[in-house]
Parts: C-alpha cells; structure tokens; sequence
C-alpha cells in the first residue's frame, strides 16, 4: 500500500515556485488499481515520481509499505525501487538486442542483487517463464522486441515490472501508443494481475473514456492543479 500524508512538491518557477502537488492525501490499496487522471499540468507524473522515490516532495509523507520515501537517502530510495516498485512505462522501454525472457532475467537479477536475497536462478527463470505465459507470451520468450507487436511489447514490459514480485506497481500512460481495443486489453491484463498478486497499483491515464469496458477501475481519481479531488464514479470522473 501506498499513503500520501498531506504531500507538497514544488518546483522553481523563474522568480518563484510552481506548485506541482498541493497537500495531497491519497491511499493506494493493495489488490486494486487506482487510476489517476486529470488534464495536462495538474500533476500526475509529479505524483508517481514522488511515489517511485526520484523526487523528494517539499513536505508531507510517502508511506510504501511503511517505509517513508520521502525520507530515504537517494541509495536507499533507489534501492527500495529495485526491490518493492515496478513500473511500466508510455513506452515499453525493451533492450532491442535481448529475447523477451532476458529482458525479464536481467530485470529480476537486479531484484535480487538490490534486495539482498539469494533467490536461486532456476527460481527467477520459473517465475519469468510464469509470467510470460500469464502475459499471453507462453512461446515467445526467444523473440525480440522487434518481433513483436505494440500490445505484444507493453505485455513484456509489464512482465518485466513484475519479476522481482514488487508489492507496488507505478504504471504512466501505458496505452497511448495503442488503439482502444489494445488499450483495453493492456488494462485487463493489470486489473487481473494486479487482484491476483495483491499490488498496490496506481495506474496514470489522461483518457479514461476509452477503458470505458474495462472492468475493476472503480477507483478513480482525479488531480487538478496539483490536488486530488474526491473520488468520483467512473463515468463521472471521464466527463468532468
Ligand atoms: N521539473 C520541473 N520544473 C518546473 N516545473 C515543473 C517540473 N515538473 C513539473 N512541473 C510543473 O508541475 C506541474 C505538474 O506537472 P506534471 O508533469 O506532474 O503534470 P501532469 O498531470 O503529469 O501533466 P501531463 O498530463 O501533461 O504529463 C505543472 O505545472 C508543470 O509545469
């Protein structure tokens, strides 16, 4: 679980400061997606930042797991990313010259290198290849990304997030690059993932309107101005 105590960040701004995120409260359960969404500049890839541990916010606490991040020496925040976060990001980021399983190896050996446990290799490449087959990837890990469709591509990076079993998942925009049935299906993929492995995930979107059939995103936020307003129904919250 994820908790934002009363959470500032700003930025300097010429003379000034821009106000990112303004005294943000906001819980991000285990087991469930929470999407974050808003328009342009009202502060949600401030919110993941923060909540990844890359930017200190000004005041107010970031509870992962009971670690406070905002508190953490940048080795330590770094480490407790390698460890407990998975993110998936606009693009799928895959290494263009490994197969999709190394990407996925290569991952969770840091995981376990960051994490201090000697988790055996034969157990990781278990968990890669269960993974794999859980993405819809049963047969493809000796392809390379190239080889691979979009929808295909974001499902490795997904994998990849989730190798080292992080307790939360940070996912940015991940359909922008997708058409709305692809879109669709990438978000099932989490909210299924997400219910099964128990992650806290917070899911950052700008159209909600075309996960419009995706079941299980009953929680939505929504930022404006660097604030959470009250969470809305879902409808509601893709009109305002
Ligand atoms: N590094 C920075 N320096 C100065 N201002 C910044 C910086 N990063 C973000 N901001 C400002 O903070 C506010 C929140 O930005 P943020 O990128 O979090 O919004 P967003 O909702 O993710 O936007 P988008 O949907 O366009 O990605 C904006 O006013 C932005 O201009």
């Amino acid at each position: 679980m994820i908790t934002f105590d009363d959470v500032t960040l700003t930025h300097p701004d010429g003379a000034g400061r821009v106000t990112a995120l303004d005294r943000v409260h906001l819980d991000v359960l285990d087991g469930a997606v929470t999407v974050l969404t808003g328009p342009s500049g009202s502060g949600k890839s401030s919110l993941l930042a923060v909540a990844a541990g890359l930017v200190r916010p000004d005041s107010g606490r970031v509870l992962l797991d009971g670690h406070d991040v905002a508190r953490l020496s940048p080795s330590a925040a770094a480490s407790l990313r390698r460890g407990r976060i998975g993110v998936v990001f606009q693009q799928a980021n895959l290494l263009p010259s490994l197969t999709v399983r190394d990407q996925l190896l290569v991952m969770g050996e840091l995981g376990v290198v960051a994490g201090g446990r000697r988790r055996r290799r034969r157990e990781l490449r278990e968990r890669a290849d269960a993974l794999l087959a859980e993405v819809g990837l049963d047969g493809s890990g000796r392809r390379r990304p190239h080889q691979l469709s979009g929808g295909q591509r974001q499902r490795v990076a997904i994998a990849r997030a989730l190798v080292h079993a992080p307790s939360v998942l940070l996912v940015d925009e991940p359909t922008s690059a997708l058409d709305s049935e692809r879109a669709a299906e990438v978000v099932e993929l989490l909210v299924h993932l997400t219910r099964e492995r128990r992650t806290a995930t917070l899911l950052v979107t700008h159209d909600l309107d075309r996960l419009d059939d995706v079941a299980g995103l009953e929680r939505v936020v929504r930022m404006r101005d660097g604030r959470i307003e009250a969470p809305l129904p879902r409808r509601a919250a893709a009109q305002a």
